[in-house]
């Protein structure tokens, strides 16, 4: 392996999403079969423990691309060196429970974490928050992260994104893989806003899926925005598999680039498409170059601008929240 290895860091680490996101990593489906990384295990005291079990089963499946495992309870170490950084570990929702109540539950976590960051991360650093309300708590983090540009502080909503993926493919009886141009605008809560506007399959617009507005609005919309509180009612827990495997997929396209016309990620807005500067929202973006960019100069329909701007505005009032919790 010609590369340095890369240093990753997990908080949450012996969580449902950690459990399945440390094996993901560990085995290369990350970086490739040539990249070795070191994995930085964050916990709360209370769980090292079982983080350390996590850790006796990532060194009994012996992966090529492994380096080191080492378990943290202090996120300044835990952050030393980091080049990556997941940040999942905070109190997931219950049944009955939305994202936006997890505000002050979790906001407090992610202000130390962003800080420890602007300490001790590699110059190159690369954050996604996975925990919710996730657009949010990437922002905190990044109000404390001192050097670290904000562009640096992403949240995910590329679960959103594979889902809508998943509903139109099984409508129109394709293969996912024939998607594209599909876009979550907005906050990862049911204010989201999948669009197929653009959608193509096979490299054509979806005219007759998109004239049956019954579907598009009343299920196809409601379907994916509230798939979360679906799999909590089913599961009896939040989504755990399904959540790692779009965090790889989110950072996996940020480090080696997206391979098809667009993605959804949230990122700092520059206030693209009316979306307020300063909030950190879904948009269509593509990655080169370890960068993210936000596809500009698509057509916006009324339709798509009332969706948007209503997401917008539950960001903007959650940042007012959290500046008035002193978070931010
Ligand atoms: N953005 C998205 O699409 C999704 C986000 N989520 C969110 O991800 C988060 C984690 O979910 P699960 O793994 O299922 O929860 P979990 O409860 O199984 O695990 C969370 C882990 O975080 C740890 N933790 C708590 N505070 C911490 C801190 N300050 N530092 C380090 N670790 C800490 C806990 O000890 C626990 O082990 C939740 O907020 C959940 O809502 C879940 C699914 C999708
Ligand atoms: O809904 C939740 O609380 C967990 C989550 O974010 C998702 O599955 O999209």
């Amino acid at each position: 392996m010609a590369n340095a290895p890369v240093n990753i860091t997990v908080t949450g680490a012996a969580g449902n999403i950690g459990y399945a996101l440390l094996f993901r990593i560990a085995s290369g489906a990350l970086l490739g079969p040539e990249q070795r990384v070191n994995l930085r295990l964050l916990e709360i005291p209370q769980a090292v423990k079982a983080a350390e079990g996590t850790a006796m089963e990532l060194f009994d499946s012996a992966f090529s691309t492994l380096g080191s495992v080492d378990i943290f309870d202090d996120p300044k170490q835990a952050f030393e060196g980091a080049n990556i950084a997941f940040l999942v570990g905070s109190m997931p929702r219950k049944a009955g429970m939305e994202r936006s109540d997890l505000l002050s539950a979790n906001g407090g976590i992610f202000g130390p974490q962003g800080e420890a960051l602007g300490a001790g991360a590699a110059d190159d650093i690369k954050v996604l928050v996975v925990g919710n309300p996730a657009n949010t708590n990437a922002l905190i983090a990044a109000s404390h992260a001192g050097d670290i540009p904000a562009s640096r502080f992403t949240a995910m909503t590329r679960l959103d994104h594979n889902r809508a993926l998943a509903q139109l493919a099984a409508k129109a009886g394709c293969h996912v893989s024939e998607i594209d141009k599909v876009t979550i605008w907005g906050n990862h809560s049911t204010t989201q806003y999948p669009d197929l506007t653009h959608a193509t399959i096979k490299g054509e617009p979806i005219t007759d899926i998109l004239a049956d507005r019954a579907w598009v609005e009343d299920d196809f919309i409601p379907t994916v925005a509230k798939r979360g509180a679906a799999i909590i009612e089913a599961r009896g827990a939040s989504s755990a598999a399904s959540a790692a495997s779009a965090a790889i997929d989110h950072v996996r396209d940020w480090c080696l680039g997206t391979t098809s016309a667009w993605t959804s990620a949230a990122v700092m807005s520059d206030g693209s498409y009316g979306v307020p500067e300063g909030v950190i929202s879904s948009f269509p973006c593509t990655a080169e170059n370890g960068e993210w960019k936000i596809v500009q100069g698509l057509e916006i329909d009324d339709f798509s601008r009332a969706k948007i701007d209503a997401s917008a505005a539950e960001l903007a009032e959650e940042k007012n929240a959290v500046a008035a919790m002193g978070l931010i």
